[in-house]
């Protein structure tokens, strides 16, 4: 069981990584996201829940800009990271996105050998200055993935060929080879088993030492287990924001304890 307070005081220590104030998002006319404004700390897991379509992948694809790529999307408000405005014009989204990573629900690795996943990022952001560095760089992820001894002997086998739960431990290890800053997860289990649940969630929870990590969850016990903060979406609206202790023990607004006691969702 955890404590709390402890858990309070150690979230309230950390910096804030990322400032969203009035941020909009329209789909066309779908208002999809209304006037959110939430600061995530740095070196800190925040859970998303809420019902489905409340927007929760919306906002967190915000984050990174991944809605720059949906034509019918339009965003409004200041995202700020390390108090840079990412939506400035002098802002290359594809920096962006080395720097705040993102995990799918789908483990989706490249038709190519589990180092070339890995090392891809890392060769096309200059990372590397030679080959023994690009090698290094590779196991350090594969280790930070958590996956290296499972796939040491085969660095060169198709990462396509790797079980669901290596695979996305793999998409894990090929976001952090980049050396980002924050981790953004999409339902990051949804596609697992309840063995490679566990060891994504163990994952998580070592990568909170490095990085700030934004997971959207539709499982509320998982939200419990792995985040300090905890983030309630509804209708669109950021409806609660707290430590996921207050969250889930002692919710101010009705909307989040109905959610949470399962009477909406
Ligand atoms: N690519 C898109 N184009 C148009 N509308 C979209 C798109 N993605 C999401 N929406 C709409 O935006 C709203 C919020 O969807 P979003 O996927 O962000 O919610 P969610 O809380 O992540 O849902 P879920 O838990 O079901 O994944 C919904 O009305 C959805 O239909």
């Amino acid at each position: 069981m955890k404590d709390g307070r402890l858990e309070e005081r150690d979230t309230t220590m950390q910096d804030t990584k990322i400032k969203a104030s009035n941020v909009q998002v329209y789909y066309g006319d779908n208002h999809a996201i209304k006037d959110v404004d939430v600061e995530i700390k740095d070196k800190t897991v925040t859970a998303f829940i809420g019902p489905s379509g409340c927007g929760k992948s919306t906002f967190l694809r915000c984050l990174n800009r991944m809605n720059d790529t949906i034509d019918v999307a339009r965003i409004e408000g200041k995202i700020l990271i390390d108090d840079e405005d990412i939506y400035d014009r002098k802002v290359d989204p594809v920096q962006l996105r080395a720097k705040v990573g993102m995990v799918f629900q789908k483990p989706n690795p490249f038709p190519k050998s589990i180092y070339d996943n890995v090392a891809y990022g890392p060769k096309i952001h200059g990372l590397a200055k030679n080959k023994a560095d690009l090698d290094d760089i590779v196991e350090n992820a594969l280790r930070r993935g958590a996956i290296w001894d499972e796939v040491k002997d085969r660095l060169h086998a198709p990462g396509t060929g790797l079980s669901g739960g290596q695979q996305q431990r793999l998409c894990i290890a090929r976001a952090v080879a980049t050396e980002p800053e924050i981790l953004l997860m999409d339902e990051p289990c949804s596609a697992l088993d309840p063995i490679a649940t566990d060891q994504v969630e163990n994952l998580i929870h070592e990568l909170r030492e490095n990085y700030s990590v934004v997971i959207v969850t539709h499982s509320m016990q998982q939200a419990a287990r792995v985040s300090q903060k905890t983030a309630f979406f509804h209708l669109g609206n950021l409806v609660e924001y707290g430590t996921t202790d207050q969250i889930f023990q002692n919710p101010h607004d009705s909307r989040t304890e109905s959610y949470i006691t399962g009477r909406i969702g």
